[in-house]
C-alpha cells in the first residue's frame, strides 16, 4: 500500500486546523509568559522596527542623539539591540564610575576563548578575558598563548608598567627629536597649499613609531597595511565571518610579517619600553610571531588615537574666527622664556626639553577639549555574575556597555557641550557639577577602570610636543578658496577618537623662527 504524501497532508492540514491554531496560540501564549518573567526587571529595550537590524540604522544616522533620547525616556541603564547585537549601555557618570571601580580587580578566567561562562570572578563586572579574546579575534594572537592566562598577564603588567609616568617621559625625549625631523622632512615636499592631512598624518604616524622602535622599523612601509587593518577593526572586532574581513585580514598579515622581521634582526636603536617588553615574550618562549602579534596590538594603538587627536586639534582650531593665533603665541612665550633662562649653545638633542619644561595652559586646554569633543569611548565589561544596576537586572555572562561620551555631550555637566570650547579646561574654569553634586570623571577620552589606556602619559605629552613643534616650525592658515570641511565619520564609534571624512584645505609656510 502507498500513501501519496502530496495528496494526505492537505486533507490531514484541513481536518486538524483547528487543534494547529489552538497548539500554535499556546504555544505563542507559553513563550510570551516565559519571555515576560525572564524580561522581568531587565533594562529596557529601546524599540525598534526591523528585527535583525535594531536601531543600527538610527545609531549610524546621529548616535549622540539616539543615546541622548534613550536616556531621556529611560534614565541611564537601557538596552539598545543593533545589527544582531544586543548590549546593555550606561550614560550617567557615577554608574561608570561604580562599574570601573568594580572591574579594577582583577579576576582569573580559568578558559578564555569561547567559554565566557566558566570565569572564577571574584567580582561583578569582568575584563581580562576581553582583553585577552580582542587580543586573539582583533591582533591574531595565537589561541594556545592567550589560554595561557599566567604568561598573557605577566606580559600584560610588564607592558602597564613601563608605560607609567617616568617611562613615558623616556619616550617622549626620544618622540620630541624624530617628531622634529619627520615633520622637517614633511614640510620640504609639501606644495603650499595642501590638505591637512598630509601635513599631519604622516610626520606623526612615522615619529611615533621611531620613538618606540627605532629607525630600525620600517615606517613607511607599514603605514597602508596599517591604515588597511585600522579601517577594518570594528569588523574584525565583530568577529565577522572571514571572507567579509579577507582584505583587513590580509593587511593584518603584512604589518604582522613587517614586524616579525624587525624582531629578527638587530635593532639596538628601540626604546627601553620595547626592549623590555620583548625581553617578558622572549623569556616566556614566545615565537617571534606571537612577539609580533602582540606588538602590532601597541602599533595599533600608539597610532590610531594620537594622530586623529593631532589632525582635529588643528582642524578645529583653525574654523574658530581666532584661528591658531593665541596658542602660537602661548608656544613662542614658552619658547622664548626657556631660552632666556637656560641660554642654550647648541640645539637641544630632544628637540623638546623646552615643551617638557614648559606650562601650556591654553594648549593643554585645547588637547583636552579635543579629546572630549571628538572621542567615542565604549568600555566593554562582561557581568560576571548576576547583579542589580540602576534599578535593573543584569544576568551573568551578558555585556555592559559603558559610553563615556553621553557624559561628554551633558549639557548638565559641560556647558554648550556639542561646541568645541578651547578655553573649556583652562584651570578655574569648568564647575562639572550634577544634581549639585561634583562629577569628578567629567571627561574620560581614555576610558577607565582597568582598561583604561595605558599610553594616556605618553599621549597627552606626545601631542603636546607634536602640536608645539609643529606650530613652531610651520604657520597654517584655511584655504580661503576651499569651502570644504571634515565631519566625524562615525563607522568608528567605540573605539576611541572618530577619524574624520573629508578634509581641510590649508596653506602652509615656513616660520622664520624655527625651533630649537
Ligand atoms: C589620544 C590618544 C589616545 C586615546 C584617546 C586613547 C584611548 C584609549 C581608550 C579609550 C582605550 C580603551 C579604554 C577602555 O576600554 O576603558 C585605550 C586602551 C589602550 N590604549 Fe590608548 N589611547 C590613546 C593613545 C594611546 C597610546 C599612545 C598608547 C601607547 C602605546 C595607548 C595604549 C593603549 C593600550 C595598551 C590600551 C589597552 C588597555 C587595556 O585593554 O587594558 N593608547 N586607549
Amino acid at each position: 500500500m502507498s500513501f501519496d504524501l502530496s495528496k494526505t497532508y492537505p486533507i490531514l492540514i484541513e481536518r486538524n486546523k483547528a487543534l494547529i491554531a489552538i497548539i500554535g496560540f499556546l504555544a505563542f501564549t507559553t513563550y510570551k509568559i516565559i519571555d515576560r518573567r525572564n524580561q522581568y526587571g531587565r533594562p529596557p529595550l529601546l524599540k525598534y522596527t526591523i528585527p535583525w537590524l535594531g536601531s543600527a540604522i538610527e545609531l549610524g544616522r546621529d548616535p549622540d542623539g539616539v543615546f541622548k533620547k534613550a536616556t531621556a525616556i529611560f534614565g541611564p541603564v537601557f538596552r539598545i539591540k543593533a545589527a544582531g547585537k544586543e548590549f546593555t549601555y550606561i550614560t550617567a557618570a557615577d554608574i561608570i564610575s561604580n562599574i570601573y571601580r568594580d572591574a579594577k580587580v582583577r579576576s582569573r578566567p580559568i578558559a578564555i576563548i569561547y567559554t565566557r561562562l566558566t570565569i572564577d570572578c571574584i567580582q561583578t563586572f569582568e575584563y581580562t578575558s576581553i582583553r585577552i579574546e580582542m587580543a586573539h579575534i582583533i591582533f591574531g594572537m595565537s589561541k594556545h598563548l592567550c589560554d595561557d592566562m599566567s604568561s598573557m598577564e605577566h606580559i600584560f603588567k610588564a607592558h602597564h608598567d613601563a608605560l607609567n609616568p617616568a617611562g613615558a617621559l623616556k619616550i617622549h625625549h626620544r618622540y620630541g627629536a624624530f617628531a622634529y625631523e619627520c615633520i622637517q622632512n614633511t614640510l620640504d615636499n609639501l606644495p603650499s597649499t595642501t590638505k591637512l592631512s598630509y601635513l599631519i598624518k604622516s610626520p606623526a604616524y612615522d615619529a611615533a613609531l621611531y620613538a618606540f622602535f627605532g629607525k630600525t622599523y620600517p615606517a613607511q612601509e607599514s603605514y597602508d597595511p596599517f591604515k588597511i587593518f585600522d579601517e577594518g577593526f570594528i569588523m574584525l572586532q565583530m568577529n565577522l565571518p572571514r571572507f567579509m574581513l579577507r582584505k583587513y585580514l590580509n593587511a593584518r598579515e603584512k604589518l604582522i610579517d613587517l614586524t616579525e622581521n624587525y624582531f629578527a634582526n638587530p635593532h639596538e636603536d628601540c626604546s627601553e619600553f620595547t626592549h623590555d617588553v620583548e625581553e617578558v615574550g622572549r623569556d616566556a618562549k614566545w615565537s617571534l610571531r606571537d612577539i609580533a602579534n602582540f606588538f602590532i596590538g601597541d602599533i595599533w594603538a600608539l597610532q590610531s588615537n594620537a594622530i586623529q587627536a593631532a589632525y582635529w586639534i588643528i582642524a578645529l582650531q583653525l574654523q574658530k574666527p581666532e584661528g591658531l593665533g593665541k596658542i602660537i603665541e602661548e608656544i613662542d612665550m614658552q619658547r622664548n622664556n626657556w631660552i632666556k633662562d637656560n641660554n642654550p649653545i647648541t640645539q637641544d638633542e630632544t628637540c623638546c626639553q623646552w615643551i617638557l619644561d614648559g606650562s601650556f595652559p591654553l594648549l593643554t586646554s585645547v588637547i583636552q577639549e579635543a579629546l572630549r569633543y571628538c572621542a567615542v569611548v565604549f568600555s566593554i565589561r562582561l557581568v560576571a555574575k548576576e547583579t542589580t544596576l540602576g534599578g535593573y537586572r543584569l544576568r551573568k555572562g551578558e555585556y555592559v556597555i559603558c559610553n563615556t561620551r553621553s557624559v561628554h555631550m551633558d549639557g548638565d555637566i559641560h556647558n554648550n557641550p556639542t561646541e568645541f570650547i578651547p578655553e573649556r579646561y583652562l584651570p578655574g574654569t569648568g564647575k562639572y557639577t550634577k544634581n549639585g553634586r561634583t562629577v569628578p570623571n567629567h571627561s574620560m577620552p581614555f576610558g577607565g577602570g582597568i582598561s583604561m589606556c595605558e599610553g594616556r602619559h605618553f599621549a597627552m605629552g606626545e601631542l603636546k610636543i607634536f602640536i608645539a613643534l609643529l606650530l613652531s616650525i610651520a604657520n597654517i592658515e584655511l584655504d580661503p578658496t576651499s569651502s570644504e570641511r571634515p565631519q566625524f565619520n562615525w563607522a568608528h564609534m567605540g573605539t576611541g577618537l572618530l577619524p574624520p571624512i573629508g578634509d581641510l584645505s590649508v596653506c602652509v609656510t615656513r616660520r622664520s623662527t624655527g625651533t630649537l
